[in-house]
């Protein structure tokens, strides 16, 4: 008997109907006749808030007047995902959703498909922290997501007809929005500009230029199977002199509106970069407006009613965590709150923001690590920068009192010196902070012995890790039903939905060759769905029975699409020279989605070749069909959704040292796909977990890379040594992918040739060689498969919930509601 604990439906197939008839004729003005798919979405998702709303009174009420710390997530980016769905599942209606808009005449995914993804995020960090906030709520912790509610997303990638990448706006607020409560009696004043006076008692007043109103939209984030609800609260600018009647009235009618435009700016979009920051004001004002909104709203909510609170219970309360260096900002607002709006002296202010704030570092790019002039902090904060000064003035005064190395100390310096002084958020964060982490064993470590080796060996305390994770409600059990069903049966239990780990008891099936077939299976009738999905969306034809191999990430050099690339150009050439008989290769079908920073010329460059290596390779008859390459524009959480369960072999081929973790090499590996990669990120973790024996390892190490970097790398000695590799590379010249324009791809190629600081080349035989073992595999479908089933069961440590529990022990110190 099959264990069930999937949550209860609160209402019945035939109430659901009701509420939804209801909603539309009497908030929506419309007869389930009239209604479309969009009007039977946005009913649908008022009903299913309507049931969660107790929850989340109660959630709220619990959490204030409890005594559990509640957790603050601090992110500039928050990567959804589709909400119906994932709401549907928590709260336990998904059956009743299914039949009630059935049986009201509509088809139930094309009600799901009218909803717009809302795309506020890049890739990593944002998705991460999606699935942090699903998992706080799951594990029943009080928790608020604290965030902007930019007006466009991530831009909507095209392609041009030469396979440029084009930047469409992303309008997601076109239609209406059911998700979103926008409560405007709860809107808190943010200060910008002006100058800081000293009073007569010597204290300070900043007196601000301008200022917005930042408006909380709510979002509910409701729990898996734990009856709770926390709150996503994602802020949005509004200006509050809207209009400068006197201006409009002469004529000056841009001008009448500047006010408003100036302050809607602030939330208008999102930044599309991931890792190399513009340095922006707009992007400071960004940060400063959500950050100060929150801690002011943190206050308001644990606070009710008092005037003079008693700050210094403030981090029993709550605990923020910075999502990276983006709303470090907030270190010197709750200094600044304490001493100018409260009256705190500077310790114990000190005192309360250092226990209220802890670091999580998500990159190690050197040029990802945010630095702002302080000559641009002080024109927009003046207080916030006389702030920063004064810790960074006590911070190396302390650091003085632990050691007498000199040069260690200027090395610390938050502000640098020199005559353009420069702000380090990433040193700003670790010494106003309680814990600094890394989001996998392998980045943690070069952290301390790395990127912030100077304070590791003054504050060891510090540094912890806290490897990542995915939520397996979104990413297997909405996205891959069938293999969830599988894995229900396979355990007796569909327990593993909110305990990971137990996975691990399909272990044991691997040995059995009729339940690993159910599991090629499941595989098989993704990827056809999968070809069905591209056909319909993208026009594209996929053969399912050709291997489904797959890279899907932001595009960037460190994550080396550029060596997936030429080791593809380089198998097609060897068919086209005739050395390898295309009767003899494996079919395979590479799919490829990757959005570029729109000012990152290198990372557009690729984009193009590899839609253009596809026009070509697709187009060859020589090739056969047993070479193709596919790359669905706009890559996003939806797509992800459909091509990861479908996923025969994941690409994971970082340079070893620069993938701080990756979480979509998580998401394959629990969805069945075997995964090629380095030793990079939390591929260490996953080949670790899984076995080394069912995983592709290959590439040079961390020591290895920085050995060869102390030596001196020269790309053209592996160009000259490797003939495949030099066959591709003057395949990608000689004009082959670009109507024999030899100058297309120059710059690209001269990059690989003369700098390719991630190596690249270096790599490239080791890649091609592994790929045989691949071939040789995949040639015997159990054994793959076997491999395959032992991924997933050994993968359930992946689950954010593990990773949210590593912060509760390690970092908050705190845990579920009573
Ligand atoms: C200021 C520009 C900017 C914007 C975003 C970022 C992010 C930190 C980049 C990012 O998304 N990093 C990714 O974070 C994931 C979640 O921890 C990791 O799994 C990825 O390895 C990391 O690249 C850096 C710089």
């Amino acid at each position: 008997m099959t264990e069930i604990t999937a949550p209860k439906s609160p209402v019945t197939t035939e109430e659901f109907t009701d509420r939804i008839r209801e909603q539309l004729k009497y908030a929506q003005g419309v007869t389930p006749e009239q209604a479309t798919p969009a009007d039977v979405y946005v009913a649908s998702s008022l009903v299913v808030r309507h049931y969660l709303q107790d929850a989340w009174f109660k959630t709220q009420q619990d959490m204030v007047n409890g005594n559990t710390k509640a957790v603050g997530y601090l992110s500039a980016e928050f990567l959804m995902g589709k909400q119906l769905r994932n709401a549907l599942l928590n709260a336990g209606m998904i059956d009743q959703f299914d039949a009630a808009v059935e049986g009201l005449g509509f088809k139930p995914q094309d009600v799901i498909d009218a909803e717009y993804e809302p795309a506020l995020g890049n890739g990593g960090l944002g998705r991460l922290a999606a699935c942090f906030i699903d998992s706080l709520a799951s594990l029943g912790v009080p928790a608020f997501g604290y965030g902007i509610q930019y007006r466009y997303g991530i831009f909507k990638q095209e392609f041009d007809k030469d396979g440029k990448q084009i930047e469409k706006p992303e309008y997601w607020l076109a239609n209406e929005e059911p998700w979103g409560h926008t409560d405007y009696n709860r809107s808190q004043r943010v200060n910008f500009g002006g100058k800081v006076v000293t009073r007569a008692d010597g204290s300070k007043e900043w007196q601000p230029e301008w200022s917005v109103r930042a408006v909380p939209v709510d979002y509910m984030v409701p729990g898996y199977a734990s009856g709770r609800v926390n709150t996503l609260r994602l802020w949005t600018a509004k200006s509050y002199d809207e209009f400068d009647l006197a201006t409009f009235n002469k004529s000056d009618y841009l001008n009448a509106v500047k006010p408003k435009v100036k302050a809607e700016d602030i939330s208008k979009i999102l930044y599309p970069e991931d890792s190399t920051p513009q340095g922006k004001a707009l992007r400071l004002e960004q940060q400063y407006f959500f950050v100060s909104a929150s801690i002011h709203d943190a206050i308001r909510v644990f606070y009710p009613g008092q005037d003079k609170p008693d700050l210094t219970t403030f981090p029993d309360k709550i605990t923020f965590q910075l999502n990276d260096t983006h709303p470090v900002i907030g270190i010197p607002e709750l200094m600044r709150v304490l001493i100018d709006e409260y009256g705190y002296d500077w310790n114990t202010a000190w005192d309360i923001t250092t226990r209220t704030f802890n670091y999580t570092c998500h990159t190690l790019l050197p040029e990802a690590l945010e630095v702002w002039p302080a000559k641009l902090i002080g024109e927009l904060l003046p207080r916030h920068l006389e702030i920063i000064k004064a810790i960074n003035t006590n911070f190396l005064a302390e650091l003085a009192t632990k050691t007498r190395d000199k040069a260690k100390i200027d090395r610390m310096r938050i502000v640098t010196e020199g005559e353009n002084p420069q702000v380090r958020m990433a040193y700003l964060a670790t010494a106003g902070g309680s814990h600094v982490n890394g989001v996998a064993e392998l980045h943690s470590e070069l952290l301390k012995d790395v990127t912030l080796r100077d304070f590791s060996d003054i504050y060891p305390d510090k540094f912890t890790n806290v490897t990542n994770g995915v939520t397996p409600r979104r990413f297997i059990r909405l996205a891959n039903p069938r293999l969830s069903a599988l894995i229900t049966e396979g355990l007796g239990t569909d327990r593993w939905l909110s305990d990971l780990e137990l996975l691990k008891g399909l272990e044991p099936l691997a040995k059995d060759d009729e339940f690993v077939k159910k599991f090629a299976a499941v595989k098989q009738a993704n990827k056809e769905d999968f070809a069905a999905y591209a056909k319909r969306e993208y026009g594209f034809e996929l053969d399912p029975n050709t291997m489904f191999n797959t890279m899907v990430k932001r595009l960037h050099e460190y994550k080396r699409q550029s060596l997936k690339i030429l080791a593809l150009i380089a198998k097609y050439a060897d068919i086209k020279s005739g050395k390898v008989n295309v009767d003899d290769v494996l079919p395979r079908t590479v799919i490829f989605g990757a959005k570029a920073a729109p000012g990152y010329y290198l990372a557009k460059m690729t984009i193009q070749l590899i839609n253009n290596v596809a026009r070509v390779v697709n187009n060859d008859p020589d090739v056969k069909g047993k070479l193709n390459v596919y790359f669905p524009w706009n890559y996003n959480v939806r797509l992800a959704q459909h091509l990861i369960p479908a996923t025969d072999l994941d690409e994971q081929i970082s340079q070893a040292g620069k993938e701080a973790s990756g979480t979509g090499n998580m998401k394959f590996a629990l969805n069945g796909a075997m995964t090629v990669g380095t030793l990079d990120g939390a591929n260490v973790e996953i080949r670790e977990r899984v076995g080394a024996e069912n995983f592709f390892l290959f590439g040079m190490t961390v020591d290895e890379v920085d050995k060869l970097y102390e030596e001196g790398y020269s790309p053209a000695k592996y160009y000259e040594a490797d003939p495949r590799l030099k066959a591709a590379i003057d395949m990608v010249s000689d004009g082959t992918f670009s109507n024999g324009d030899r100058n297309t791809y120059a710059p690209l190629v001269a990059d690989w040739l003369t700098k390719d600081w991630f190596m690249t080349l270096a790599d490239f035989t080791a890649y091609t060689e592994i790929q045989s073992d691949i071939e040789a595999l995949y040639r015997q479908p159990l054994e793959w498969n076997r491999k395959a089933l032992l991924n997933v069961a050994n993968s359930g440590y992946f689950s954010s919930d593990r990773s949210i529990t590593d912060y509760l022990t390690r970092i908050w110190h705190t845990g579920p509601l009573a």
